[in-house]
């Protein structure tokens, strides 16, 4: 059985504790996930460039920036700048675009990936699909914490799953969006490779890094009846 990799959400994070979160997480996470919102192709504005620098100063792990910006060719190339490991795009915002972003960042010896909003199908990456090294499915509306978990984006898991053993796909399955013990069980039943954890399964549990890591995890084993590690 693979092991699912947590990645977690630092948007939701407590930013009075940012030094010792991160430093416990390091040794128990594979990487970290930040939102970068421009304002425009959501309606809210959380983290930047800079903060990738600041997470860079205290662990070695790789980022991953999740992008909702309008214009994704303006970030993008920040993001090549500071060597972000992975740098996932808005399937939505990539029309005319997906191959020449594509290119430049695996060009810069980074990995990229494609976001898909709870409405997109996957049929809308099937002319590229096969370039991405990453593939994230919202199961919440983008934007925001705390947002109501939308069961019918499961499916595309799935599929997406089928698809990757039918032809020889490379990308990793990342899932985005209240991922908790309310839905740790039907999250695995879909199967993603990679489950972003935010406030409702990690940050919010307590006031402690450490209880909030061991409650996530024995709630996930609770769920799924599977052993971590
Ligand atoms: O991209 C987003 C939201 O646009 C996510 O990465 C959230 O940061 C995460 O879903 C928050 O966690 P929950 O509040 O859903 O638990
Ligand atoms: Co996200």
């Amino acid at each position: 059985m693979k092991k699912v990799e947590f990645s977690p959400s630092l948007m939701t994070m407590d930013l009075d504790q940012f030094k010792e979160q991160i430093t416990f997480l390091n040794d128990h996470v594979g990487s970290y996930h930040i939102d970068i919102m421009d304002g425009h192709y959501v309606p809210n504005i959380t983290l930047s460039p800079w903060f990738i620098q600041e997470v860079r100063k205290i662990s070695n792990l790789p980022l991953s920036a999740h992008l909702m910006v309008t214009n994704p060719s303006f970030w993008v190339q920040q993001l090549v700048d500071l060597k972000c490991e992975w740098i996932c795009m808005h399937a939505e915002v990539l029309d005319g675009l997906a191959f020449r972003l594509i290119d430049q960042i695996q060009d810069a010896g980074l990995k990229a990936g494609v976001v898909l909003n709870p409405e997109t199908p996957i049929d809308t990456i099937f002319p590229y699909i096969d370039l991405v090294d990453k593939i994230t499915i919202m199961t919440v509306d983008p934007g925001f914490a705390g947002q109501r978990f939308i069961d019918s984006t499961l499916d595309k898991i799935v599929a997406l799953r089928e698809l990757r053993e039918e032809e020889g796909y490379r990308y990793v399955i990342e899932m985005d969006g209240s991922s908790s013990r309310k839905t740790f069980k039907k999250i695995d039943a879909a199967g993603p490779d990679i489950y972003i954890v935010g406030r409702s399964g990690l940050f919010g549990l307590s006031e402690d890094i450490e209880t909030s890591w061991k409650t996530m995890c024995q709630d996930y084993e609770d769920m799924t009846q599977k052993v971590l590690s």
